[in-house]
């Protein structure tokens, strides 16, 4: 007998979800990654899987080309003029580097968190509430202030601004801050957030309750890291990308990169010889 359109369908999707050889989905693939700045090349083939509903960690010394992957995976190297992107970059088996596909709708989808909290200088409700509002994602007020709610809550923010939701983002505290523009970034129902260094201007105390949340995060999230603290990737992370002069040395479930690394240099590195 053969099958309805519904079952072929369904046949396709099914088909089309990629599992790593140990059976994880794969949300992003990066294939055969090279970048270049003018004529610097700062990548080099990067072959990364990124499983869907973990935390991913790229590690490795400064200047080896963590931020500029991370920038590949939602086309943020776009606005460098002298930045080029060579291999292939997917999400959901989708390419992101295809012409048609509409950059604006890639960073819904794959959000992005920096190293320095950036509030628009705008009220904490207006900060979740814009992306929303641009992507057309509620239909009333009451909707809005449903999204503006649950994404403070989902960022463990609501609590302590709840009663000030119309006081300026930029007076939180840098913490607070960094959990605001996360809650900015959920706002829009991204599926994988990048963070790029998310604690570094933070002080312990609020860098243990972001680190908290991206646990969190994970159970609806796919989450990719930037980090320089070797603890918090092993705080974190359920996997790890080494990364050094542009090249990806290794990549492994955290555990078992902090205990038995492959690589001669990657024990060098999360041994303290270099970095
Ligand atoms: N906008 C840019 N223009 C030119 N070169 C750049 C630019 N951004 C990064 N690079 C170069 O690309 C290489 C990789 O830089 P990148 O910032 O990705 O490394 P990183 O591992 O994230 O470093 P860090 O840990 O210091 O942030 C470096 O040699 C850097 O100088």
């Amino acid at each position: 007998m053969s099958p309805t359109a519904a079952e072929a369908a369904n046949a396709t999707e099914a088909g089309a979800r990629a599992l790593t050889a140990d059976g994880d989905p794969i949300k992003m693939r990066g294939d055969k990654v090279c970048v270049f700045y003018g004529d610097k090349q700062a990548l080099f083939d990067i072959d990364l899987d990124i499983r869907e509903r973990q935390v991913t960690a790229l590690i490795g010394p400064s200047g080896c080309g963590k931020s500029t992957f991370l920038r590949c995976l939602n086309r943020m190297n776009d606005t460098i003029d002298i930045c080029r992107v060579a291999g292939d970059i997917t999400l959901d088996g989708m390419d992101i580097y295809d012409p048609s596909i509409d950059v604006v709708e890639l960073r819904a989808r794959v959000g992005m968190v920096f190293q320095k909290p950036n509030p628009f200088p705008k009220s904490i409700y207006e900060n979740v509430a814009y992306g929303p509002r641009i992507h057309g994602l509620s239909r009333s007020k009451a909707e809005l202030d449903d999204i503006v709610a649950s994404s403070l809550q989902k960022a463990g923010l609501y609590e302590e601004v709840k009663d000030r939701l119309d006081a300026p983002g930029t007076g939180l505290s840098g913490g607070q801050q960094q959990r605001l523009c996360i809650a900015r970034a959920i706002a829009v129902s991204p599926e994988v957030i990048l963070m790029d260094e998310p604690c570094s201007a933070l002080d312990p105390i609020a860098t243990a309750k972001v680190e908290e949340l991206i646990d969190e995060l994970r159970e609806n999230y796919t989450i990719v890291i930037v980090t320089h603290s070797m603890q918090q990737a092993a705080r974190v992370s359920q996997r790890t990308a080494f990364f050094h002069l542009g090249i990806l040395v290794e990549e492994g479930p955290t555990q078992d990169m902090f205990t038995n690394p492959r690589d001669r240099r990657t024990q060098d590195y999360i041994t303290g010889r270099f970095g």
